[in-house]
């Protein structure tokens, strides 16, 4: 039996839910998956961090308080969050990356990525930023190292995209797509429909662990930026920067706007997409679009994310599903373990 050791960095909505779902499901994984998992270190800037190569208590650090420091509370943990000692000396296999995505330049999450992958230990991660901004990079190095770099939660939280796209539409010749890929924003447009203020949804929506830790990032549409350049590069073989991308986001769409729409049987709905153009080259976009009700997207509602994928030999094929959420997106980095078990699993 494989019992694969983990280490977590960023002990946020995410990692928090998958340490949930390991105290919860690991002798089920036993039975269904083949293999079980320990978390054998954890790091986080504002809790600290802590080492236990003979693995750690899954409930307890589930149940460990938000506060400043908290991993000084149990035995062995540190105030300090030693990101690089955990990555590099935890003795984990895989580490699962989750700390803030940074659209800027991808940091620091990009250099946790490389310490792990040049150590030859696997990567998950649900951060956009380092596939987005430096996904080559990374994906070279891990070949060199014979080690995987999955991040199937960074497009979809959970619902799987990047994966069944690459796998199961291989050959159908993807020549675009067009999806709400954000969940936050979505959530808020469908809460203003029913009456709630921008503001009002926006703060719902980080109460529920959907936004960023910068919602502007959702609701300007940056967070679908990055998405889009990740789908379209993996995709559609493109090599688009980030700034190759026209972006532009919600937050200049107002109520009456939202209730016009209504009233006209249409809805607004934040749309990233990317297309192949005659010439080979990649058209990419994110914008709010007035989409009306009889369109495929147009009923996607709250976090529920959706993308539609235009393939020369199936027409579209569509995926829906949860966009955004802390189980939700823990269930991808399982979906990731799944796949170097796979891959790499004795
Ligand atoms: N929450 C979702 O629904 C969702 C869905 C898909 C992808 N993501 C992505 O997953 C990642 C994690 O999301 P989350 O909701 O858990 O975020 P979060 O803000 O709840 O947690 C991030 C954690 O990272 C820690 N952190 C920040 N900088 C750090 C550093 N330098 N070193 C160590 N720790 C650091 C923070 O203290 C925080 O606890 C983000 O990149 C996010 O974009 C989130
Ligand atoms: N903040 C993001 C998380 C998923 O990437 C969203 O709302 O879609």
């Amino acid at each position: 039996m494989t019992e694969y050791k983990i280490a977590l960095v960023g002990f946020g909505g995410v990692n928090r839910g998958f340490a949930q779902l390991v105290a919860d499901r690991n002798a089920e994984w036993k039975e269904s998956l083949g293999f079980t998992v320990k978390i054998v270190g954890v790091t986080d800037l504002f809790l600290g961090s802590i080492v236990a190569k003979d693995g750690l208590d899954a409930k307890q650090l589930v149940a460990l308080p938000v506060e400043k420091g908290a991993f000084a509370k149990l035995p062995g943990g540190n105030a300090e969050a030693f990101n690089e000692t955990v990555i590099k000396h935890s003795g984990a296999d895989i580490i699962a990356e989750a700390t803030f995505t940074n659209p800027v330049d991808g940091e620091p999450a990009t250099t946790f990525c490389r310490w792990a992958l040049e150590s030859g230990i696997h990567v998950v991660t649900t951060n956009k930023g380092p596939i987005a901004l430096h996904g080559a990079e990374l994906k070279a190095l891990a070949r060199r190292n014979q080690v995987a770099f999955e991040y199937e939660g960074a497009v979809m939280s959970g619902t799987p995209v990047i994966r069944l796209a690459r796998q199961a539409l291989a050959g159908a010749n993807v020549q675009g797509f067009e999806g709400i890929l954000n969940g936050t924003s979505n959530y808020v447009l469908t809460q203003m429909k029913d009456g709630l203020t921008f503001n009002d949804a926006v703060a719902q929506a980080q109460q529920l662990g959907y936004a960023e830790a910068d919602p502007t990032a959702d609701v300007e549409g940056f967070d679908v930026r990055l998405k889009v350049v990740i789908l379209a590069n993996e995709l559609l073989n493109a090599r688009l920067n980030v700034s190759d991308v026209m972006c532009s986001g919600i937050s200049n769409i107002s109520a009456q706007d939202i209730a016009q729409a209504s009233a006209n049987g249409a809805s607004w709905k934040l749309i990233g997409s990317a297309d192949r153009e005659a010439d080979g080259s990649v058209r990419a976009s994110v914008e709010a679009r007035l989409l009306p009700n009889s369109h495929p997207l147009a009923g996607i509602v709250g976090a529920t994310n959706a993308v539609s994928f235009n393939t020369e030999l199936l027409g579209a094929v569509t995926v829906s599903g949860p966009g955004a959420g802390r189980i939700e997106t823990a269930f991808a980095l399982l979906s990731d373990i799944v796949a170097i078990h796979t891959a790499h699993g004795k």
